[in-house]
């Protein structure tokens, strides 16, 4: 066989079968751009006219040997014209499977339910108190319904309180239990432990009025990432708990929920007791993980519309609704028999970029390819969102001047704080404005400014980005560390754990690893600077450029957005959706 250098071929080829190839070709194709399987009824035939690939015959796929049904046990599994590796087939078997178990377990236990939200009254009025919103608050309805599912999905943009909604919810399930065993999690330790940290700072807040027992549960929660809590073992490639050693926590609350792959999503899932709570945070509208799969997303759209509820459960709702709230109204009615109905609630106020804030506008314009609004931008220079459409060499260096303070501060510990204040986020790795030539490019203007010298891959005060998961050395995938020297004058980089304590690394350990004055897109999911330049390539007609990628890059800002991108570049952008194939969506219609 000859040697053919495209990956997608070498799979295709690799099963040494003519009808099948097409298609396998195809199938890594999607498979390497995050879809979970391929489905048949979207493929442009253009696709299979290349080279060998002319005779093509979707009918024979089903007679192929190595393709089996759903009952099979094959390398290949073609299930409602959707072919998938088999794997990947049962990866996403197992997540409809057990959150249609956990909904099942909650059949029966309505009114049982009912009594004890009556009886927690009094907390409901002061958690969730009178209110100028013109629309239901979201969030307590998110609480409640908490209260009574097992399954549950919070998604929201950025500041619409889903941890404070959390916040409040375990307030609620504590008062019921407090012995209540609780586990966050998020993808990443940062994101688990920024949860945690606003979960701690919520529980302060003298609006919560809680006890001091309950403080003191605030206080002892523990972040993981999910593959610790899945009890991750070095060199193995099973974790700890599985569907035959169940994770032991009541409640499992998981953050930033987008950027969960199906393989990961599946093992969760699979490790969650039937008796247990989840709750799956997330923002619908962001990125979907770098690994294949958008099951969050996916679920959040798998029933239409959220947000309705059937009369019953309205009323009930509306009945610990304090006077001076918008109860729900015919509007937030229906009768539906999804399975998914009623546990997944979207919360729509934003409440950090309420003020007058422009980033909660534009991110909205975005996500929705509202392109006047997008083009008012264009014109009217506000505070907090600035475009730059000619990427002017000045604004990178005005935007890098930020990096001085970090540079500046002899604690390390203070210097990784002002580092994670401001971030340069790019679409590209490559090109003029991706992240290899803007890190370049910051990296000779500090050196101009004579606040670095380059004398090797460490040079001191680099800020190094970890690219992959070290568990020995307690390192992970989008760590963040300063190099400094130690007090015996050797290059050191300092990352701060879990705990808030610094630790220096020795650089030769630190192998994988990257500048990161500038960033991808992608790797700045799950994380929030109050400063953010946004650097779209100067081409187009980039499969990469979408709507969901340019909304993430916006959100990440919590305080101004600088976006440099010419004017077709960014409506090209806001037209262009991620789409991942997957059949999810399809299971629940069973
Ligand atoms: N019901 C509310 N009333 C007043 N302020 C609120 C309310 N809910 C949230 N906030 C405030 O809005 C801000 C964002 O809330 P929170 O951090 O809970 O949102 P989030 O959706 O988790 O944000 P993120 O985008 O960081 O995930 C916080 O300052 C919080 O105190």
């Amino acid at each position: 066989m000859t040697y053919n250098p495209d990956v997608h071929r070498q799979f295709s080829d690799f099963f040494e079968n003519k009808t099948l190839s097409p298609f396998l070709y195809l199938l890594s194709k999607r498979f390497s751009d995050g879809h979970i399987c391929l489905d048949l009824n979207e493929i442009n035939p253009k696709e299979l006219k290349e080279g060998d690939f002319k005779n093509a015959d979707l009918n024979a796929l089903k007679n192929v040997d190595l393709v089996g049904t759903e009952e099979d046990y094959q390398p290949f599994i073609l299930w409602k014209n959707k072919l998938y590796m088999q794997r990947y087939f049962h990866y996403e078997t197992t997540v409809y499977q057990r959150i249609l178990e956990l909904i099942q377990n909650e059949k029966g236990k309505q009114s049982e339910i009912e009594s004890k939200l009556k009886s927690l009254n009094g907390d409901i009025a002061t958690l969730f108190p009178p209110d100028t919103l013109e629309k239901p608050d979201w969030q307590m309805v998110a609480a409640l319904s908490a209260v009574f599912n097992q399954f549950n999905i919070i998604t929201g943009g950025p500041g619409t309180g889903k941890t404070t909604t959390v916040a409040k919810i375990l307030v609620l399930l504590l008062r019921l239990d407090s012995n209540l065993k609780v586990a966050l999690a998020a993808p990443t330790g940062k994101a688990a432990a920024r949860m945690a940290e606003s979960l701690k700072e919520t529980a302060q807040k003298d609006t919560m009025n809680i006890n001091a027992d309950t403080k003191e549960v605030f206080k002892n929660l523990e972040p993981s990432t999910i593959h610790r809590l899945l009890g991750a073992r070095p060199n193995q490639i099973y974790f700890k708990h599985n569907k035959d050693n169940t994770i032991p926590h009541d409640l499992i609350i998981v953050d930033e929920s987008s950027m969960i792959d199906v393989a990961l999503f599946s093992k969760l899932m699979d490790a969650i007791k039937p008796s247990a709570k989840v709750i799956f945070l997330g923002d619908k509208d962001q990125l979907a993980s770098v690994e294949a799969g958008s099951l969050f997303g996916d679920l959040c759209t798998a029933q239409g519309k959220l947000n309705f509820f059937s009369p019953e459960r309205a009323q009930f709702i509306n009945s610990l609704m304090p006077d001076g709230k918008t109860p729900l109204s015919e509007g937030n009615i229906q009768e539906n028999n999804h399975p998914l109905f009623q546990h997944i609630i979207e919360l729509q106020h934003s409440y950090r970029f309420a003020a007058g804030g422009n980033i909660g506008v534009f991110s909205r314009a975005i996500i929705d390819n509202d392109v006047s609004s997008i083009e008012s931008f264009f014109d009217n220079h506000a505070p907090d969102i600035a475009l730059d459409f000619d990427y002017d060499d000045k604004i990178l260096t005005t935007f890098a001047k930020g990096y001085h303070d970090y540079i500046q501060e002899s604690d390390t510990k203070l210097a990784l704080q002002k580092l994670n204040q401001l971030r340069v986020l790019c679409a590209t790795r490559e090109g003029e404005q991706g992240v290899y030539k803007t890190n370049q490019n910051i990296e000779r203007y500090l050196q101009s400014k004579n606040l670095i010298s380059i004398t090797g891959t460490f040079y001191e005060h680099r800020p190094v980005m970890v690219t992959g998961n070290n568990y020995e050395l307690g390192l992970f995938n989008g760590d963040i560390g300063i190099v400094r020297k130690d007090e015996t004058g050797k290059l050191r980089v300092y990352f701060e754990d879990a705990d808030g304590n610094l630790r220096g690394i020795q650089p030769a350990f630190v192998t994988a690893s990257e500048t990161v004055f500038a960033m991808t897109i992608h790797k700045s999911q799950g994380s929030e600077f109050d400063d953010v330049l946004v650097r779209l390539p100067d081409y187009g007609e980039n499969a990469i450029l979408t709507r969901e990628l340019l909304y993430t890059a916006v959100t990440r800002a919590k305080k101004n957005v600088i976006l440099q991108g010419n004017k077709e570049v960014i409506l090209e952008t806001c037209q262009r959706r991620v789409k991942r194939g997957s059949g999810i969506a399809e299971r629940f219609e069973a």
